[in-house]
Formats: C-alpha cells, sequence, structure tokens
C-alpha cells in the first residue's frame, strides 16, 4: 500500500467504481465524490495526494473544481478525465494547473502511467523536504538575495568537496561559523564529528590540553586521561574560532600537527595519527598580525588554502527581510508566541540600522522584541538603545545613538552654544542676546557642561 490518497469525482457511478477498483488494485487509498461540490467538501476534511475528476459534471464541472483547488492551495494535483470530444478543454485546464488528463476509453495503463510520474515527483519532493529540514534543524538561513553572500556558498561549497583546509575571514557575528558548519555539511565528512574550539576563550595552558589532550598525571590537575579537540576531530572537521589569538609557541606545535597529520598528548611521546579538515575562522587581519610578529607566516600558508571572506550585515542589506521573517518564526516557535504585526516604523528601524554586531546582534534584537511583545504586535519602544542610521535626515547625521531626548538636547545645545559663542568671538552677552536668554542663564549652562572656564575669563 503507498502512503498516497486519491479522491475521484465523477458522477457517473459505473465509473466510480471501476476507477475505485483499479486504482485498490495497484495499492493506492482511494475516495469517491459524485459531484465537484462533494469532492470539494472532502478536500476540506482530508489531504489528497490527488484527484482524478471528470471534466463534464452536473453543478461544479472538473475546470470549476480545478480553479477551487488551486485557489485554496490544496497541495494536491489534479488529472481530468475527459472525453475525446472535449480534450481541447483538457488542455485549457492544464494551463490553469491540472497535472495531466486522461482520455475516457483509452487503455488505463496510461492513466496509471501518469499517476507513477507523479509519484515520483512526490518522492523527490519528499527527498528534498528532508534535505530542507535537515537544514532547518541545522537552524540557519542560507537563502540570500546578497551577491556577495552567494559567492560565500558557492566558494564554500566547492572547497567541502576537496579537503583543503580553509580559513574564513569576517566581523564578529557575521556567521563564520556557521558557514564552518555549512562545509562540514556538504562534504563528505559530514556523518563525522565536527568539534569547535574558541582560541580565545582558554588561557595559553589550557588552549594546548584543550586541543592535544593530556595523559593522566601530566601535570598538576591532570587526574584523568583526556582526549582532545584533534582526536575528538578525527575523520571529521576540526573548526578553530579566533585563530588569530593562537600563542606563538601553540601556533608552532599546529603547524607540526599539520604537517605530520599526528598529534601528541601532553604527557606523552606517542605519537597519533589524525585525519581532519582543518577550518579556521578569525575576524583579525593576519597579514598584519604577521608583519607585528604576533602570527606566523609559515601557519597562515598552511590554513589557507582556500579562504573565504563573509560579507557584514550592512554589505548584505538585501537579506535583512528574510532574515528578520527567519528570526521571527524562529522565536515565535520557540516562545510559542504569535506575531501579527510590526508597529509603523519599526520594520524601516531594522532595515535601516547598520548592525555593527552583524547576524548575532540582529539575532538579539527581534529575540528582544518577541520577547517583549504584547498582543501579538512587536513595538518600537523595545527597540534596545540602538545606533540606527537615518540618512533620511541629513541634519542630524548618518548616524544617531537613540537616546533619550534630554541627552541628545544636551549634545544639541553644547554644540549648538559652542558654534554660537566663536561667531561672536566668545563674547557671552552677544551670545546670550543671540540666543534669547540672559547672560546669567548662559554663564550657568557653560557652568553644567563643564565649560565655564574655558569661556569666562
Ligand atoms: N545564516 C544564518 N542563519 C541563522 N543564524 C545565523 C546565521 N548566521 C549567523 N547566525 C547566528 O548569528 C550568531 C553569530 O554567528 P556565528 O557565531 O557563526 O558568527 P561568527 O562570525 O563566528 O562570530 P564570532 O567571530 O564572534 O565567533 C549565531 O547565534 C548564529 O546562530
Amino acid at each position: 500500500m503507498y502512503d498516497f490518497k486519491i479522491l475521484v469525482v465523477d458522477d457517473e457511478e459505473e465509473f466510480r467504481n471501476v476507477y475505485k477498483l483499479m486504482l485498490e488494485f495497484r495499492g493506492f487509498e482511494v475516495s469517491l465524490a459524485s459531484s465537484g461540490e462533494e469532492g470539494l467538501s472532502f478536500l476540506e476534511k482530508e489531504y489528497y495526494d490527488l484527484v482524478i475528476t471528470d471534466l463534464k459534471m452536473e453543478g461544479m464541472d472538473g475546470t470549476e473544481l480545478l480553479k477551487k483547488i488551486k485557489e485554496k492551495n490544496y497541495n494536491c494535483e489534479v488529472i481530468l478525465v475527459t472525453a475525446f470530444s472535449t480534450v481541447e478543454n483538457a488542455v485549457i485546464a492544464m494551463k490553469l494547473g491540472a497535472f495531466g488528463y486522461f482520455i475516457k476509453g483509452q487503455d488505463p495503463q496510461i492513466l496509471l502511467k501518469e499517476i507513477d510520474k507523479l509519484l515520483k515527483i512526490k518522492e523527490l519532493e519528499n527527498d528534498n523536504k528532508t534535505i530542507k529540514s535537515s537544514l532547518m534543524s541545522f537552524n540557519y538561513l542560507l537563502e540570500t538575495h546578497s551577491p556577495k553572500f552567494k559567492e560565500v556558498l558557492r566558494i564554500s561549497k566547492k572547497a567541502a568537496e576537496s579537503n583543503a583546509n580553509i580559513l574564513i575571514l569576517g566581523e564578529s557575528g557575521t556567521g563564520k561559523e556557521v558557514i564552518a558548519k555549512y562545509i562540514h555539511q556538504c562534504s563528505s565528512r559530514k556523518e563525522e564529528s565536527f568539534v569547535a574550539v574558541n582560541c580565545q576563550v582558554f588561557s595559553d595552558g589550557v588552549l594546548e590540553s584543550e586541543l592535544f589532550g593530556h595523559e593522566k598525571g601530566s601535570f598538576t590537575g591532570a587526574f584523568e586521561k583526556r582526549i582532545g579537540r584533534f582526536e575528538e576531530a578525527d575523520m571529521g572537521t576540526l573548526f578553530m574560532d579566533e585563530i588569530g589569538e593562537l600563542p606563538l609557541n601553540t601556533q608552532v606545535k599546529l603547524l607540526r600537527v599539520i604537517e605530520n597529520k599526528a598529534i601528541e598528548r601532553i604527557g606523552s611521546n606517542k605519537s597519533i595519527g589524525v585525519n581532519l579538515r582543518l577550518i579556521s575562522a578569525t575576524n583579525r587581519n593576519l597579514d598584519k598580525e604577521i608583519r607585528e610578529g604576533r602570527f606566523r607566516e609559515d601557519l597562515l600558508y598552511r590554513i589557507n588554502t582556500i579562504t573565504v571572506e563573509v560579507p557584514t550585515l550592512k554589505e548584505r542589506k538585501e537579506d535583512l527581510p528574510i532574515l528578520i521573517n527567519f528570526f521571527m518564526d524562529k522565536y515565535q516557535n520557540e516562545m510559542k508566541k504569535k506575531i501579527n504585526k510590526m508597529e509603523d516604523g519599526l520594520l524601516e528601524m531594522l532595515i535601516n540600522y547598520d548592525y555593527p554586531g552583524n547576524i548575532r546582534e540582529l539575532k538579539n534584537i527581534i529575540e528582544r522584541l518577541v520577547v517583549l511583545s504584547d498582543n501579538g504586535i512587536l513595538r518600537k519602544r523595545d527597540m534596545p538603545s540602538i545606533k540606527v542610521s537615518v540618512q533620511e535626515n541629513p541634519e542630524i547625521g548618518s548616524v544617531v545613538v537613540l537616546k533619550p531626548l534630554r541627552e541628545i538636547r544636551q549634545t544639541y545645545e553644547i554644540k549648538y552654544i559652542k558654534l554660537v559663542l566663536s561667531r561672536c568671538g566668545n563674547n557671552l552677552s552677544e551670545a546670550a542676546r543671540i540666543l534669547e536668554i540672559s547672560r546669567r542663564q548662559l554663564y550657568n549652562k557653560l557652568e553644567e557642561y563643564g565649560m565655564s572656564e574655558q569661556y569666562v575669563k
């Protein structure tokens, strides 16, 4: 029995029964409806993969039924059954989205072949869905409208096919680790482990023991034998984040691991072979680090066989709407909250912002908006105090920090008072006159802003 449900709609009982016999014999689950209207009521209640409908029927005919099915987005295909004399109508119906048609009196095998075709397509779609959902459980959005990010994905996919060491460059929060995981997923190592280690978070000694592991008793505190990250990543991928932070002596050891494809645990001189792909990432400028003696040039050449540069979010603003939607869906699901609306102007704020913290910052902002939302509405007041580009307001400047009015007023008051004073040669009386405040009030302001000494001699 296939997991494939067919609804047969025909106003002639005899035909309905013949179809039922034939299709059930082939292992399909079949329901019968005697009119277009009845067919629709079946579709409202249950999911069908395929509707086989007669074209000519009293009341709602096959074309009408097809239109309704497409309008209502029931995700099912339609095969029309027509008499030879009305075959043109079937062709018209194909234009409306029918999957195919079958001429009454033809060999029923033709109809069955048509259904087989559909089965194959559904199978392929299901495979795709599985791939998509495994990428969803991977929980990242790799859809993009940005030429730069498309290039990142293209290079990553190509690089994944090889065994080359890959260096991912990009600002913090741009998704370097996400790309590293994507490369792993696209590679033949995908069934093996993806092991990530952030070189910045460990102090020097601890980092080496993290990477190489140690034997019991090899140093004070080594109570147990420990397998390091290199060994954990054997056959898989090791992702070394913030590689620019690696101390020079550890750089030498890493170079040796890459060259010899082997490690020695701390406290042991037994060499253990490791077969891994190294993906490194940094937001530092490694050329500068080399010039300044903090990074070994020979190591750079070992880790950067292929370099992938991830653009900042500002450089791929065309992706903001899909990323915003993606994170909204994510947090709605996680928090079991339904968002129906964004307050007017909020989307513009989200789109106009420059995101110095890149995708990580966007993700945090959306999480915050969803957490603080009520009645299904995301609100502007819940935006964190962030830097927002206000290109649309050149008087305020290209970037302004969202702050309380009091603070903004002070900042501009100071600037403006300075400007007026300089225009009138620091003459307080003249400045007070222009500002239409008393000399005393002006003096108090200068005191308040710590500028009195500068102007009152
Ligand atoms: N394409 C994406 N889809 C969904 N989430 C993403 C995507 N890219 C990045 N993120 C999210 O943004 C955050 C930062 O991503 P990631 O840690 O990969 O950035 P990074 O460049 O490695 O940052 P750092 O340099 O600070 O380590 C993570 O929470 C990650 O889940």
